[in-house]
């Protein structure tokens, strides 16, 4: 039976002009999304982590289809998307809802609360009636956590929370089988990003619904992902149960990642002591480095690893590293990031 959603093989290239170049020069491609793959199950939670920059979100709009793959396919219950019947591209549409950053950004500041979530559904559910669609509204705004009572209100009397809330109740109206959340709490107040999180969390759980959950913080990401996978200047390095990446990572990048995260506890600390943070700056996706692109920042890097491209390894059923000279089994420790 085919996957929810499959990816193989993608590719996602930009233009970028170089600055001063003459209008008439060729643009140079920008690799934001390079060979990647994996699948995502109905229900499941896929954690997407990278740094800034690293193609999590191009990644987030080639799966809802608002930019084109320039090679590999994306498969939507089986069927590619680039080739999808306009018909079933309206239920792609439908299926795949997306949470953002910024919630406040996100809602139309000009209309009620009430009428956000229920924009969706004017759109893609032309026969239900206003009683119906008002009631749904009401349904939703329960189900993440708000009065329904507050449908007239406007987006800027609500807390950034709050409206974090609405974006996801109208991303649910649809009653979408994926749901990708692109960094839905790092623009929220530390304090309201757990019960964020857990509310998706909740949803996913009591609703049957896949994520993509991407975010640059692993410590976010492990909360909620059955499993992760971990990007770096557009490619996949690891990808493994969400539980195994933080507990024994074995990409350099992976570990330097976690390694970056403050522990509050110094027993834990000292136990991560032999793990390098991360240093340096993300290079261009202009110009990455040749071989491993994460060899210039590596602290395990070698010569070698300049010359090609390192094949992704399994090392188990659900564990793929794409690093040689990755750590052995036995180095596993205590490097689970804070709470
Ligand atoms: N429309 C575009 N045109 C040119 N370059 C782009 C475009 N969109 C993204 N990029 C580039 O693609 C690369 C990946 O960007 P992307 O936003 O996907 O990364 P990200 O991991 O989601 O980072 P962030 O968390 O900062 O959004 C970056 O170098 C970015 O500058």
């Amino acid at each position: 039976m085919s996957s929810l959603l499959s990816v193989r093989d993608l590719n996602v290239t930009f233009p970028v002009m170089p600055r001063g170049a003459w209008p008439w020069t060729r643009p140079r491609m920008l690799r934001a999304v390079s060979d990647m793959g994996f699948d995502v199950e109905p229900g499941e939670t896929l954690g997407i982590v990278g740094e800034s920059g690293s193609g999590k979100s191009t990644l987030a709009r080639a799966i809802i289809g608002t930019v084109p793959a320039a090679s590999g396919q994306i498969l939507w219950q089986g069927q590619d998307l680039a080739q999808l019947s306009p018909r079933a591209r309206r239920a792609h549409r439908r299926d795949v809802q997306m949470v953002f950053q910024d919630p406040l950004a996100a809602l139309d500041p000009r209309m009620t609360v009430g009428q956000i979530i229920a924009e969706p559904l004017v759109t893609h559910r032309r026969d239900m009636s206003s009683a119906d669609r008002r009631a749904k509204v009401g349904e939703m705004m329960e189900r993440v956590g708000l009065l329904p009572n507050l449908q007239n209100r406007y987006p800027h009397e609500f807390s950034g929370g709050q409206c974090q809330r609405i974006g996801i109740a109208r991303a649910l109206v649809l009653e979408p089988k994926l749901l990708i959340c692109d960094e839905p709490v790092s623009a929220l107040d530390v304090s309201v990003q757990a019960q964020v999180v857990n509310l998706l969390k909740e949803l996913s759980r009591d609703l049957g619904l896949a994520m993509l959950f991407i975010a640059h913080d692993l410590s976010v990401v492990k909360h909620v992902s059955d499993r992760t996978l971990v990007m770096y200047l557009g490619r996949k390095m690891e990808e493994a149960e969400a539980r195994t990446i933080v507990r024994a990572p074995r990409h350099p990048y992976t570990q330097a990642l976690i390694a970056s995260v403050p522990v509050p506890d110094p027993a834990r600390e000292a136990a991560r002591a032999g793990r390098a943070p991360l240093s340096g700056e993300l290079p261009s996706p202009l110009d990455p480095p040749s071989g491993c692109v994460f060899r210039t920042r590596c602290p395990k890097a070698r010569p070698d690893c300049a010359e090609g491209l390192p094949p992704v390894e399994r090392l188990d059923q659900d564990h793929l590293v794409a690093c040689p000279y990755h750590a052995p089994m036995g180095a596993e420790a205590a490097t689970e990031p804070a709470e």
